[in-house]
């Protein structure tokens, strides 16, 4: 089982735009057009199903809000930030 990470490991290693939200890290992106935002959530979907490492996904009218925790590690793990830098790729 892979170990959390600290809080400063966390702020060290949180891609950009994204911080620690308690024991998640969080990003919301900005859309001008609200299918554009479902578009990315689709994405994000995508990549999360294809690692078995699910976030939870927002879709707003101008933005998409994506949390990412370890469940079963109860925190945030490397997988977690790495995930997150794929989530940026895609922006
Ligand atoms: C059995 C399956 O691999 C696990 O339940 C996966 C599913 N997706 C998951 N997603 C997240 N974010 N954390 C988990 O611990 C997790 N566990």
């Amino acid at each position: 089982m892979a170990d959390t990470l600290s809080d400063d490991e966390v702020d060290d290693r949180a891609p950009d735009g994204w911080s620690r939200d308690g024991e998640a890290i969080v990003r919301t992106y900005g859309f001008d057009e609200y299918l554009d935002g479902v578009d990315f959530a689709n994405d994000v979907a995508e990549l999360a199903d294809e690692e078995v490492h699910h976030p939870e996904i927002t879709i707003r009218f101008d933005e998409v809000e994506v949390q990412l925790t370890s469940h079963e590690e109860g925190g945030v793990t490397e997988q977690d930030v790495e995930m997150a830098e794929q989530f940026n790729d895609q922006y």
